[in-house]
């Protein structure tokens, strides 16, 4: 349920940030305590796992068998990890980006055809995460398609849908491949899984945020910590950093390699593999310089799935950590609701 609240948000954090006129934040954007020492562990950052495609799609058995292992090692222990030789053409990469910044820059009325819409609207365009029950301001617009099973994409601007219909399939390619090979890593059936997860229809959803600079970085944030719905998403970037994942008690910056994605597991994964996978906390922070820009690329089961622990990870030593539900119905949940942690995944947790 919404509550009370005593402020109201702009229609963009972008027209704030134009308009030239702050010096400040907004005292509602003010979410950080600038004093708290920092939770952040430089020496992290180099031991972010690195996972290389190519050795998965066309690798030899050995060499496939051993990256499926490390793929397992990096989804048990960060639910994160870097992907490199994707094959997705930069050329593909950076038309997305470039149409992306060309959606954001279209006048605020020609946007606002995509505001105000339902959480389960397949484009939605709007600032903060949700603007209707969010308890402070995160300094962020976005702007979110679904892309499979059903391809949308909004008319303007000019290349736009082009753009995005070359980048979600080849994100999708990415995507299953990778989680064909953790299911592998966990011995589980490529088709059982398939057919379980119902992934020949997709979720897939395309998320772009774009993070202005901000006149008091150390008070807000971009987005606070929280976990993803999905079963994976996959990070690209316009060369500006600021995602934060959490491993152990420490937080991580991350500066993806060039020509990289940066991936992470999400709640449905922590479900369907019984927490063997758990999801990742993650947070975007925003700087004083530069604009933000990300995409990222959340694959999904398909929205009739009732995903539930896989049996084969199951056992009376290991019982079912979490209660079977609809995909559309946590998605529907997590959307609706203030983002904070594993709140949504919280729900289904049996005591
Ligand atoms: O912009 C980022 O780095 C993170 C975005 C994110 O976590 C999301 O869209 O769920
Ligand atoms: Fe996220």
């Amino acid at each position: 349920m919404a509550t009370a609240r005593f402020f109201s948000l702009p229609d963009s954090i972008k027209q704030l940030s134009d308009s030239g006129a702050l010096s400040s934040v907004p005292t509602h954007y003010a979410c950080r305590d600038p004093d708290a020492p920092s939770d952040v562990d430089p020496t992290l950052e180099g031991q972010i796992p690195t996972i290389d495609l190519s050795v998965l799609t066309e690798g030899d058995p050995a060499r496939r068998s051993q990256m499926v292992r490390q793929l397992g090692r990096a989804c048990e222990e960060w639910g994160f990890f870097v992907v490199v030789n994707h094959g997705v053409p930069e050329t593909v990469r950076e038309a997305m980006l470039a149409a992306a910044q060309g959606f954001f820059d279209l006048e605020e009325e020609e946007k606002a055809e995509h505001s105000g819409k339902h959480v389960m609207d397949p484009i939605r365009y709007g600032t903060s995460f949700n603007s209707k029950v969010d308890d402070v301001g995160y300094w962020r617009d976005y702007f979110k398609i679904v892309v499979h099973p059903a391809f949308h994409s909004p008319a303007k601007p000019l290349g736009f849908r082009e753009a995005l219909g070359q980048y979600a399939a080849c994100t999708r390619v990415v995507g299953m491949e990778l989680l064909r090979g953790m299911w592998e890593s966990l011995e589980l059936d490529d088709g059982y899984m398939n057919n379980a997860l119902d992934l020949d229809a997709c979720f897939q959803v395309c998320v772009v945020n774009l993070y202005p600079p901000c006149p008091q970085p150390e008070l807000a944030m971009g987005l606070p910590p929280h976990s993803d719905h999905s079963l994976l998403t996959l990070l690209h970037q316009n060369g500006v950093d600021g995602l934060q994942v959490k491993h152990g008690s420490k937080w991580v910056h991350v500066k993806p390699p060039p020509n990289s994605f940066l991936v992470n597991t999400g709640d449905q994964m922590e479900i369907v593999t019984n927490g063997r996978y758990k999801s990742v906390l993650h947070r975007a922070v925003i700087n004083g310089r530069s604009t933000r820009m990300s995409i990222a690329t959340v694959v999904a089961p398909s929205l009739d799935t009732v995903v539930e622990p896989v049996a084969q990870l199951v056992s009376p030593e290991r019982p079912a950590m979490y209660r079977g539900v609809r995909y559309r119905e946590y998605l529907e949940h997590q959307q609706r609701n203030k983002l904070w942690e594993k709140s949504a995944l919280d729900h289904l947790r049996v005591q």
